[in-house]
């Protein structure tokens, strides 16, 4: 759960490098219908009792079939979880690879890695605009 009582999501922004981020791991989701086709950061829901890193290293081996290195957090302008669909909130890492080459293995039907600069181009799930232009401020 967030702070207020919300159902959190986590999710990754993979870079290239942590260190010096050229290229962001951007993911097209194929499921439900009504989201199918638009862009997002690979993620999913904190299930009860798990904590909310493990659910994004569990979310991350099903989905992608990485583990990853995290980052900080890049937390939303009031300083806390990003509101997202569903009146569900979004808590957001900077990751980069630690093992394993990334496939759409589920929810996924297209997987790409994007320049930073060319990240507001894609077709984004609407809340994640803001995240976006947060994490190009980010990575800058
Ligand atoms: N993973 C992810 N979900 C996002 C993003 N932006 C956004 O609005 N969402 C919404 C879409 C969904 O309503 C919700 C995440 O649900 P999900 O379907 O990915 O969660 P899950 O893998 O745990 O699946 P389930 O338990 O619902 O079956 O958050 C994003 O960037 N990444």
């Amino acid at each position: 759960m967030s702070r207020d009582g919300r159902r959190l999501v986590v999710a990754a922004a993979i870079l290239d490098s942590l260190r010096s981020p050229t290229m962001m791991l951007c993911a097209r989701r194929s499921a439900p219908a009504a989201l199918a086709g638009k862009w997002e950061l690979p993620g999913g829901k904190v299930e009860p009792e798990e904590d909310a890193e493990s659910a994004l290293h569990r979310e991350l081996v099903e989905e992608l079939g990485v583990e990853v290195r995290l980052g900080p957090v890049v937390p939303a302008s009031d300083g806390g979880d990003w509101p997202i669909l569903d009146h569900l909130v979004m808590r957001v890492w900077l990751a980069e690879l630690a093992t394993g080459s990334p496939e759409p293995l589920e929810d996924h039907d297209e997987l790409a890695w994007v320049p930073r600069e060319r990240l507001p181009e894609l077709d984004w799930l609407e809340p994640d605009r803001p995240i976006v232009a947060a994490l190009q401020a980010a990575t800058a």
